[in-house]
């Protein structure tokens, strides 16, 4: 039977509420963790399925990149930074974390960024509407979904140590590891 000694953990969120911050602190303090930002990967991978014109964005293979990330995953302590959540496969996820950042500073961020109009409404829509949070809820355990607030690098720092303290838990609570196979 497959194990992995370290859990993996998703950072998700609606463009803009802090994945990457949130990832790259965590791998920072916890060398052994991956931070895996999924954009740049499935570009290393060559996972790309066309591009969106009206998007200007390139339209992800969704299989070809669980396909491609599933070996990372088994081998555990990977840090996925992505702004969909639910199509990695539940067996080798541990915690989902959803941030949430309030509508005001999320338009500042996004606006900073240089983000076109329609882009800045569309993302600004979807957090109001919470559609990573609900996708996250329909696609893993309500226990193992948290949503967190990421409105200041305070919200970072006490998000990060509670991800550090729930890795800890894990850790006492799975002496020889997670399960790889799908539980019965
Ligand atoms: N909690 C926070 N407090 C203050 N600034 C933040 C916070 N979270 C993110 N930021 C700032 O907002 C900007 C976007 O952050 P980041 O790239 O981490 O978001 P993201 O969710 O990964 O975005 P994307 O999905 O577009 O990659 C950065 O300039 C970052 O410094």
């Amino acid at each position: 039977m497959s194990t992995r000694p370290l859990p993996n953990i998703i950072i998700t969120g609606t463009p803009g509420t802090g994945k990457s911050s949130h990832c790259e602190r965590i791998a920072n303090e916890l060398g052994a963790f991956t931070h895996i930002n999924v954009t740049d990967f499935a570009k290393e991978h060559d996972c790309f399925d066309g591009y969106d014109e009206e998007r200007k964005s390139h339209i992800v293979d969704e299989d070809k990149l669980v396909d491609a990330m599933e070996p990372l995953l088994e081998r555990g302590a990977i840090l996925i930074d992505w702004h969909a959540n639910d199509l990695f496969p539940e067996r080798l996820i541990d915690l989902v974390v959803v941030l949430k950042t309030d509508n005001g500073v999320l338009y500042e961020r996004l606006e900073k960024r240089g983000y076109a109009q329609n882009k800045i409404d569309e993302n600004i829509d979807c957090e109001i509407m919470g559609i990573v949070l609900n996708e996250a809820r329909e696609g893993y355990a309500e226990e193992i979904v948290v949503e967190l607030d990421s409105n200041s690098v305070e919200d970072i720092e006490s998000n990060v140590e509670r991800v550090i303290s729930w890795i800890d838990t894990w850790k006492l609570n799975n002496p020889l590891g997670a399960s790889n196979e799908l539980s019965v």
